[in-house]
């Protein structure tokens, strides 16, 4: 029973507009897919991994993690038109004995260690769907066009929204990844879900959503404010500092979750409700 991550770095990053693309974007001078890597390497967790990378950039990909000496074996796949189906076609190289799937985002390149590990243990305990869940910490509400799009018969600009829903937040859950799976189960997912892949805009933003969509149970384990996602410039710096921040607490031997002295606030606040 072995167990491979599919490591999604096929994306441009568009919105972090760097000339890179985003996988290859260096954060403390190391590429993002190489600090994901790491994590999921130092998991202790993972036997394989499978990185999708975009076409015109496969040997850069190549020399980045030949040179990150990994430890475990890696291969790179090219990614599709979306991450669905990047996933997809990694999903399509993966060697028989493989019976445990993590799918983990590039862009979530500071995901720990001990997240990567809780994932893939809950699935190995008999959990075929498992996905990190991050407490909301605002508000949030559900909106539409107000007035149904019009107001005493005079259409309302498309902007013009109204609140339809205050969800209880105690029962939202922002959704990370790693994403856990029963390779079988996943597999069957994406089949049922492939006619969307080539569609970006149709396509599952998540695994576990096309898991969802053929009526099977999706579990939740508690997910890490260091997971969030890179999406714009301002985003890698703060990640910068999650970094530096979770750097200092190896060196200190404090967990920053018990730190009383607010050094470590950045990474225990986004875990309150
Ligand atoms: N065709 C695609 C699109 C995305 N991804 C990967 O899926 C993850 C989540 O995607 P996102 O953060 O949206 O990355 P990009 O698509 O690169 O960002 P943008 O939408 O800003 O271009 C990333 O690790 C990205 O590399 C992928 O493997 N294949
Ligand atoms: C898979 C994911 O990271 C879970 O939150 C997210 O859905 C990716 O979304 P994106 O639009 O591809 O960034």
């Amino acid at each position: 029973m072995s167990t491979a991550a599919i490591l999604t770095a096929a994306g441009s990053g568009s919105r972090l507009g760097h000339l890179l693309p985003k996988a290859l974007v260096p954060l403390a001078g190391v590429p993002l897919v190489v600090h994901a890597a790491r994590r999921l390497v130092g998991s202790g967790a993972v036997d394989l991994l499978v990185v999708t990378a975009p076409a015109d950039s496969v040997a850069d990909f190549q020399a980045v993690l030949d040179g990150a000496q990994l430890g475990i074996p890696v291969s790179l796949v090219v990614g599709g038109a979306s991450r669905q189906a990047s996933v997809a076609a990694a999903l399509a190289q993966l060697p028989p004995e493989i019976s445990v799937v993590l799918v983990h985002d590039a862009a979530r390149a500071l995901a720990p260690s001990s997240l990567i590990a809780r994932v893939e243990a809950a699935v190995r305990s008999g959990l075929r769907a498992v996905v990190p869940g991050a407490r909301v910490t605002d508000t949030i509400i559900e909106v539409a066009p107000a007035g149904g799009g019009a107001l005493d018969g005079r259409p309302l600009a498309g902007s013009v929204l109204e609140v339809v829903d205050n969800p209880d937040r105690d029962a939202l859950r922002i959704v990370q990844t790693p994403q856990g799976f029963d390779r079988a189960l996943l597999v069957r997912a994406h089949a049922a879900g492939a006619h969307r892949a080539d569609d970006e805009t149709r396509a599952a933003t998540d695994d576990a959503s096309l898991v969802a969509a053929l009526g099977e149970a999706v579990h939740v384990v508690t997910g890490d404010p260091d997971a969030a996602k890179i999406t714009t410039s301002r985003d890698l710096r703060l990640a910068e500092i999650v970094l530096a921040d979770a750097r200092a607490a190896d060196q200190s031997g404090v967990d920053p979750a018990d730190d009383q002295t607010g050094a470590h606030a950045v990474r225990h606040l986004g875990d309150r409700p």
